[in-house]
Parts: C-alpha cells; sequence; structure tokens
C-alpha cells in the first residue's frame, strides 16, 4: 500500500482514516452519553476534534470527518428491514458528514482568515475569533445539516426540530470548547512539563478538588471545592503550560459530565434539559473564562517574551555600539594626538577658527609667530587689538579683508595670500604666506575655518634687499637710473595733476676719468661716494639724487617751477664743488658740468627730460666745464649732430674711415719747406667728410681720441720713415695732438713706442699741443713735455695768442716752436690789433730762443708783413692745401736729394 501511494498521500490517507476512527469512537462515547428525553449528548467530542484536525493538519483531512460522521449516523439508525430505511440511514449519514465537514472547514477557513494562525488560542482575539467561528458558527452548520437530516428522513418528527437543533447545537459547540483547544495546545516540545512535579501536584489537587465539589453538591465543602476550581486553573494558566491547562479544564468538564450522568452534584434537579443547559454553561463558562484568560496570559507572556527580546536585542546593539563608540573614540583619541603632535611640529602656524572667528585651536608655531599661547589666543576674534595685519604696502587690512572673513565671504579655499603681521612685542613687520579652506558638516553647514601660515620673513626680506639693490647704486647708496627713472614718471604725473612743474639736474663730473687714471679706482670710488653724499645733502627731502652711470648724476627737484628757482637749486649744487673731497689724504679738486631742464616746458616725458637734461649738460661742457647750462630749443640741434657723431665714430678707425693729409710748411727767408702738418681727415660713408674741428672735441669728450691719436702719430711716424726711405726731404711732421693724450700718465711712453713701431727718427716728428691745454695743465704739461723732448721730439704750441699765456709760464715750458693762432692773421694787414699781438708773439718767442710759424697766411700782403717781422715759418693755403701724401710728394722733392727711389712713397 505504501508502495502505491507516495510517503505524504499514504500519511494523508492515514490520518483521514484515524480521524474518521477517532470520531467514530468519540461519538459512539458520545450516544453513550446521550440522555434522555432528547437522547443528545451533552458534549459532542467528535466536534471539537474535528476543528483541531482540521487547523493542525489542513484542509485536505475533510474526508475523515465525512467518513466518521457518516458512519456514526449510518450505524445508529441503519435500517435493513427496506429499502427506504436504509436510504434514509445513508440520506441523514451523508447530511451529518457534510455538516461535519462544513462545520470544521469553514469554522477553520475563518479563523484562519482572521487570525492568520492555526492555534487561535494566544491572544485575546484568537479566543474570541476560536469562539465565535469554531464554536458558535461551525457547530451551527453541524446542527443545521444533522437534524435537517434526521427530520427529513424521519428519524426525528419534524416537531422536535427546534429543541433537537438546540440540543445538537450546544453539544456541538460544547465538545468544540472543551476539547479543541486542548487539542490544538498539545505541542510535543511542551509534554515534557507534564511530568514535572508540580503538574503532578496541580493534577492531583485539581482532581481531588473537582470530585470533591463536583460529585458533592450538598456539601459545604463541596461548595468550597467548586469555587476553587477557578483559582486553581488560573494558577495552572499562568505556572503551567496552556495544553495542560486545558487538560485540566477537559478534567473539569469530564467530571462534571460524569457526575451528571451518574446522578451527583450539582447538575441534579427535576428537570433534566435545565440540568443539562446548566451543565453545558458551567463547562462553557470555565472552557471560555480559561480560554480567554489563557490567550491574555500568553498574550501577555508573549508580549513579555518580545520585549524581553527586544531588551534584550537592544542591551546587545547597546553594548556593541558602546563597544564600537569606545573603540572608535579610542582610535580618535590616538588619531588627535597624533595630529597635535603633527600640526605641532608643523613649520606653519594653525589656526582654526568658529564661523564666529574666534580661536579654538592653534599650534605651536602660531603660538609663536603670533607671540600668545594657545590659552591667550582661545577665544579670540580674529580681529584683535593685539595683533595689526598690513598689506603689501603695509597699509592697515580692513577686517573684511583678513583671510578668515575672506573665507567666511566666499565659503572657497584661499591661496597663498600675503600679510604683514604687527605686534606690540616686536619693532619689525612677520610676513606670512596664509592658506585657509572652509571646513563644513555633512549637511553642509561651515564649523569651522582652518588657516594656515607661513612664516615668509626671510624671503620678503630678501626681496626687499633685491628690490632695493635693483633699485640703488651699489656705490653709492643712491636710488640708480631705474627707481630714478620711475620717481621721475610719478613727479611728472603728479605735477601733470596739480598743474605743476620740476626740475631736472643732469651732473657730470669734470675729467672724473683723470683721477681713476691717475689715483686709482678706489680712489674714484671714494670721490664719487663724497660726491653722492654732499649732492644728498645739498636737496631738499623730497628732492631725489641719482647715479646714473659712471660719473654722472641726476638730480629730480620736486616742484621748482621758474628758472631762477632752479637756478639758485643748481647753484647750492654747484657750491658742492666748491671744496676740496679729501681722498686717501689728498684733498682734490673736483667740478662738474651741469644741464638744466625744466617740466612741462623743456619736455613732458622721462626721456625727453633725460635727453635734454643731457643736451643742456653737455653745452656746459662745451662752455668751458664747471658751470651750468639751462636747456633751449637750439640746444638740440647741436646736440643731435653731437650724438651722431658719436655714434659714428664708434668703430670709424677699425674700418678705416680715417686718413692723413699733409699741408706743407715753408721758411719764409728762403721759402724752402721746413716740414708738413699732418692733418686728420674723416669720411664717413653715408655722413660724408666730417671736419676734425667737429668730431675731435667729441672724440676728446667720449675717450675715443687716445685711440685716434695714436693712429695718427703712427701713421704720420710711418708716412716719415716711408718719406725718408724714399729719399724724400719733408723737413718734420707736425702732429696734433689732444690735451686728453698728454694728460695720461704714459704719454711720453706711448710717443716712444710708436717711434719704435714706425722705425721713425724722432727729429722727423713735431707735436703740436695747443696752448689752452698747456696753461691749464702747467705743471703736469711741464714733466711730460720734458720727457718727450728727451726723446728728440721737438715741441710747438698750437693756437698760440688764444691761451693767455704769461712770458713767466713760456720760460718753464720746453717748447721749440710757438705756432700764432690764424685768427689773429686772417685780418692782417687791416687790423692793426691783430698785427701788433702777431708782432709780439714773434718778438717774445725769438726772445726765447723760439721758432715762430704763422698758420693761416692766405695772402701775399699777410706773408709781406709777417716777414718784416722776422716770422720764421709761414703755412697756407698761399702756400698749399693739406693734400694726400702722394699729392705732396712733388712738393717735397726739390728739397730733398733722393737716396733710395725717386717715386713719392705713401706710409
Ligand atoms: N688733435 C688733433 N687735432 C687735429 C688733427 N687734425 C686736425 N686737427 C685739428 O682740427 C682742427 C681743424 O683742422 P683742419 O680742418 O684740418 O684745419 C686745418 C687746416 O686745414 C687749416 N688751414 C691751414 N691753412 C689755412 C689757411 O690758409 N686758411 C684757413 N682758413 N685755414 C687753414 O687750419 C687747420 C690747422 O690748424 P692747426 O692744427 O692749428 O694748425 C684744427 O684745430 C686742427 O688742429 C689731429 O690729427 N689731431
Amino acid at each position: 500500500m505504501t508502495a502505491l501511494l507516495s510517503g505524504q498521500t499514504y500519511q494523508r490517507w492515514r490520518d483521514i482514516l484515524v480521524l474518521a476512527i477517532l470520531y467514530f469512537a468519540t461519538a459512539k462515547l458520545g450516544h453513550s452519553l446521550a440522555l434522555p428525553p432528547g437522547y443528545v449528548s451533552p458534549v459532542w467530542i467528535p466536534s471539537g476534534i474535528i476543528l483541531a484536525a482540521v487547523l493542525r493538519r489542513g484542509y485536505w483531512i475533510w474526508p475523515g470527518i465525512f467518513l466518521g460522521a457518516f458512519a456514526v449516523n449510518v450505524s445508529a439508525y441503519l435500517d435493513t428491514s427496506s429499502l427506504q430505511s436504509l436510504s434514509n440511514a445513508l440520506m441523514a449519514g451523508t447530511a451529518n458528514g457534510v455538516g461535519h465537514v462544513l462545520s470544521a472547514v469553514l469554522g477553520a477557513y475563518l479563523i484562519q482568515r482572521t487570525t492568520h494562525t492555526t492555534r487561535p488560542y494566544k491572544t485575546a482575539a484568537q479566543g474570541f475569533a476560536l469562539i465565535l467561528f469554531g464554536v458558535v458558527a461551525g457547530t451551527f452548520l453541524s446542527a443545521l445539516f444533522g437534524v435537517t437530516g434526521l427530520c427529513a428522513t424521519g428519524f426525528i418528527p419534524w416537531s422536535r426540530y427546534g429543541a433537537t437543533f438546540a440540543t445538537w447545537w450546544t453539544g456541538d459547540a460544547v465538545g468544540v470548547l472543551v476539547i479543541t483547544p486542548f487539542l490544538l495546545s498539545l505541542e510535543r516540545h511542551s509534554l515534557s512539563r507534564w511530568i514535572l512535579p508540580e503538574a503532578w501536584l496541580f493534577a492531583v489537587v485539581l482532581g481531588i478538588t473537582a470530585l470533591h465539589g463536583l460529585m458533592l453538591p450538598e456539601h459545604v465543602a463541596g461548595h468550597i471545592a467548586l469555587v476553587s476550581l477557578t483559582p486553581l486553573v488560573m494558577w495552572s494558566l499562568f505556572r503551567l503550560t496552556p495544553s495542560i491547562t486545558f487538560a485540566s479544564v477537559v478534567f473539569i468538564s469530564a467530571a462534571a459530565i460524569t457526575a451528571f450522568l451518574i446522578g451527583h452534584g450539582h447538575f441534579i434537579g427535576a428537570d433534566a434539559n435545565a440540568n443539562l443547559i446548566e451543565l453545558q454553561l458551567f463547562i462553557a463558562i470555565q472552557v471560555i473564562s480559561t480560554l480567554i484568560l489563557q490567550s491574555v496570559v500568553l498574550e501577555h507572556r508573549a508580549t513579555e517574551q518580545r520585549l524581553r527580546l527586544a531588551r534584550d536585542q537592544l542591551d546587545a546593539t547597546v553594548m556593541a555600539r558602546t563597544k564600537e563608540l569606545k573603540t572608535k573614540n579610542e582610535a580618535l583619541q590616538v588619531s588627535e594626538a597624533r595630529l597635535r603632535a603633527l600640526i605641532d611640529h608643523l613649520d606653519s602656524g594653525v589656526v582654526v577658527h568658529a564661523p564666529d572667528t574666534s580661536i579654538l585651536l592653534t599650534n605651536d608655531r602660531a603660538e609663536t609667530l603670533l607671540g600668545l599661547s594657545e590659552a591667550q589666543m582661545a577665544g579670540r576674534l580674529a580681529i584683535d587689538p593685539y595683533w595689526r595685519f598690513v598689506d603689501r604696502q603695509m597699509q592697515t587690512l580692513p577686517v573684511e579683508s583678513y583671510p578668515v572673513s575672506r573665507i567666511l565671504a566666499t565659503r572657497q579655499p584661499l591661496e597663498n595670500m600675503l600679510l604683514g603681521v604687527v605686534r606690540p612685542d616686536r619693532e619689525t613687520t612677520t610676513w606670512m604666506l596664509a592658506n585657509g579652506s572652509p571646513l563644513s558638516d555633512a549637511r553642509g553647514e561651515l564649523i569651522e575655518i582652518i588657516i594656515s601660515f607661513f612664516d615668509i620673513t626671510h624671503i620678503k626680506e630678501s626681496e626687499q634687499r633685491l628690490d632695493h639693490l635693483a633699485h640703488h647704486d651699489a656705490l653709492t647708496g643712491l636710488p640708480n637710473r631705474l627707481l630714478f627713472n620711475a620717481r621721475l614718471q610719478q613727479s611728472i604725473e603728479r605735477a601733470e595733476r596739480c598743474s605743476g612743474s620740476l626740475a631736472l639736474v643732469f651732473v657730470d663730473l669734470d675729467r672724473f676719468k683723470h683721477i681713476n687714471d691717475s689715483q686709482g679706482h678706489p680712489a674714484g670710488d671714494e670721490l664719487l661716494r663724497q660726491v653722492a653724499h654732499r649732492l644728498a645733502k645739498a636737496v631738499r627731502q623730497e628732492d631725489t639724487v641719482a647715479r646714473i652711470s659712471g660719473d654722472e648724476f641726476m638730480v629730480l627737484l620736486e616742484g621748482v617751477g621758474p628758472t631762477e628757482h632752479a637756478r639758485v637749486a643748481v647753484e647750492q649744487l654747484i657750491e658742492v664743488f666748491k671744496t676740496p673731497f679729501p681722498v686717501r689724504g689728498h684733498p682734490i679738486l673736483m667740478t662738474a658740468s651741469m644741464g638744466i631742464c625744466i617740466y612741462p616746458q623743456d619736455g613732458q616725458e622721462v626721456d625727453e627730460l633725460m635727453r635734454n637734461a643731457d643736451i643742456a649738460m653737455y653745452r656746459a661742457k662745451e662752455d668751458g666745464r664747471n658751470g651750468y647750462q639751462f636747456f633751449s630749443a637750439e640746444l638740440t640741434k647741436v646736440a643731435i649732430e653731437h650724438a651722431v657723431i658719436d655714434t659714428a665714430l664708434k668703430g670709424a678707425l677699425e674700418r678705416e674711415e680715417f686718413a692723413l693729409v699733409y699741408q706743407p710748411q715753408f721758411d719764409l727767408a728762403d721759402r724752402k719747406l721746413s716740414g708738413v702738418e699732418a692733418l686728420l681727415r674723416w669720411r664717413h660713408p653715408e655722413l660724408g667728410d666730417i671736419s676734425p674741428a667737429r668730431f675731435v672735441p667729441i672724440a676728446e669728450q667720449h675717450g675715443v681720441i687716445l685711440e685716434i691719436g695714436r693712429w695718427v702719430l703712427l701713421t704720420a711716424c710711418r708716412q716719415a720713415r716711408a718719406w725718408h726711405d724714399a729719399g724724400l726731404d719733408f723737413g718734420r711732421i707736425a702732429v696734433n695732438i689732444s690735451g686728453n693724450q698728454i694728460r695720461g700718465a704714459g704719454f711720453a711712453e706711448t710717443v716712444h713706442e710708436v717711434l719704435l713701431e714706425a722705425d721713425c727718427e724722432p727729429r722727423w716728428i713735431e707735436l703740436e699741443i695747443t696752448e689752452s691745454f698747456v696753461m691749464r695743465r702747467l705743471e703736469h704739461s711741464v714733466v711730460q713735455l720734458n720727457r718727450i723732448r728727451e726723446l728728440g721730439v721737438q715741441i710747438a704750441i698750437d693756437d698760440f695768442g688764444t691761451g693767455y699765456s704769461s712770458l713767466s709760464y713760456l720760460k718753464q715750458l720746453p717748447i721749440d716752436k710757438l705756432k700764432i693762432d690764424q685768427s689773429f692773421v686772417h685780418d692782417i694787414p687791416e687790423d692793426p690789433n691783430d698785427m701788433a699781438i702777431i708782432a709780439s708773439i714773434i718778438a717774445l718767442g725769438h726772445a726765447l730762443g723760439q721758432i715762430i710759424i704763422a698758420e693761416g697766411v692766405e695772402a701775399e700782403a699777410q706773408a709781406e708783413f709777417l716777414k718784416t717781422k722776422h716770422c720764421d715759418q709761414v703755412q697756407g693755403f698761399l702756400y698749399g692745401r693739406p693734400v694726400s701724401a702722394t699729392e705732396i710728394a712733388p712738393l717735397l722733392l726739390p728739397f730733398a736729394a733722393p737716396k733710395k727711389t725717386q717715386h713719392p712713397i705713401e706710409a
């Protein structure tokens, strides 16, 4: 059988069969308890079994119900005497079966539907559902079908339908009340409680009490025992399991029914129906009160259990959370300590502000930089009288520009803001580079602002030092050209705004180079320092003195407008040079040439003003130095020409743009060639021929004359050697020497070198030196000229008569020849003055044993006059213009006996 059916199906059919048999057996027991007159059982146990079976096993068990109920009815009413009887029995059985199936299935369905449980005794609501759907409604159907079936088949007359229905229904209802809760409460695991001494004690006490109370109604103690049943059951409710409690109710019901059936106890009276109803009411009250109380107790216990569970869970959660928090707290403390150590070792100061800018936290470095301890800083606001923040220009920062304020306003990080901190306990400003960022919580609310600042004072100081170096002259400490230009620009803008004026003075030391050359550079530097110091002292606080190059200074006189005001200021500058400068124990008398220009009339731009002051200064130089000159428009043309020539001069020698021409000189008495004068010529590819009268002074100013002068001397010497080698008799070649050349200490050596280099005999050369130079530098000139003369080279004084020479001076000078300046010759024979001067010069020179030569002789009359005055030699266009060496060579021939070659030769 089991092989044919699956395991589950077999079990089900087994359970169905067991239920049918159980139903049949308990129904038979019920029938045996049935009492006249209705022969209805006071408690119909199968009803309780089948409801419990459906609830516990499922709806599929219904065939067991049907079979049991059908079989019971058929067995009770089976009459095979006639087919009708048999049919009636089967029909009644079927109605009974259907009624009980519907009773159990519908009751179970409604209970489950409303309580969602198959054990509907654990809460009060479940208990009520069990009573309503299982006890009242379900049994109504079984009674309806059962009684109707019996009446319809004639086993019971219709006249007794109501009474039978009532007793059937109440019997079924009591059966469900007594049996179902008990069967539902049976749990395997709870059966172990049944064997506890407490349960046994309870069973014994209950049994004795029940039997005593139910069996002995007339006895006073019986009443007491009966009344004691309820507390006993209640004790069970609280102390024992639901199955024991419900079992006790079953027991009490069984005892009551037994007492009722055997005619003892409380439910015995004259009216049998009343007795039955009383019994059923007793049982119903016992069971319902127990069921409800049990459900309340269970619900309470369940609630308690849930609460306990919840509490346990809560405890566990709290413990876990506490542990977690403790762990986190410890980790946090470690992390905080680590962070604290970290920020305290930072090279940057750190200050944490609250959103109201009060200080929450600082590190060690911040304490050092801000000069207060953490405790002193805590709670202070960003704006505090103790410290003051300044910007790059040392202007006090407004509070809204503080780093913390800027972050508060923008909610953005701040990067590399430079600011200075001025503290009352320090004289100097501490410069810092501040960075910062806002810190927000998870909701985006600003909670803190963290500012870090790095001390860059040393960088700032270096920057200031660099800035000073970049804008100041290292030697004198005065502003340099860069700073001067900037200040001049500012002054111009200021003057422009308020229609003001200013004066610019270009100061150039006269012949400073000579100090360097003769005394050495340290002496030159010392002199420059003293000049700078005196100039700076000679002007007002608001004026600026700058050194713009070697020996050039610029003075900016603020607010000086009219020329007369400027003149007063410049006179003060000139005064500076009146007192000698003590350099290395020797007083040095230094002069300066100054050029002045005034804003706005002489220029509006920096460059223009500087250039015009420079032009004016050059004019002062040309005017004989040691003086000043105001700028005028006419100066510009000269200055431009000057600048053009100056530029063109650079490299002219290398480009071989120079050449020498030679002008003959003759003995006046016999008209024999006595010599030639070498004259420099410069042909610039673009500017054309430029007169030495224009470019020599410029070359002298810029020192180029030394190179050019050496080239002239060398070329003349070589020419002398060439002519001599060619057998030409040229007498001497007179070479013009600039004062700048002689000023140098080594000029005699230079001449010697050149003579050697050109293999030129000294007697072939004559050097012409201007009278004005010799007179200015008499002592020096005497020394130099003697040394030159010692070489065997002749010396002539050029432009004689213009330099205010005195007889005593002339006597000291080692001179061979005096050259009367052509300006005296020019007006002969018209100007008696000049003629008298010429006569005097000739007489004077002859008295000193010197040869006299007159230059610029253009006319016979001039030659005649000179001849009458016994002038020795003449030079001029009358005799010959300056020409090249080749051109002059034929002129040399008549006077020379050729030695090696008959051809004129160029050097
Ligand atoms: N340091 C140097 N100075 C030099 C050199 N070469 C020339 N000079 C000087 O330049 C000035 C101008 O010289 P230059 O234009 O060459 O004029 C000379 C003659 O050409 C001119 N001269 C000669 N005879 C006459 C004449 O009859 N009438 C007239 N109007 N001019 C004439 O005179 C100049 C010569 O002058 P000086 O030297 O004083 O004899 C001039 O001062 C030159 O000195 C040089 O190489 N180095």
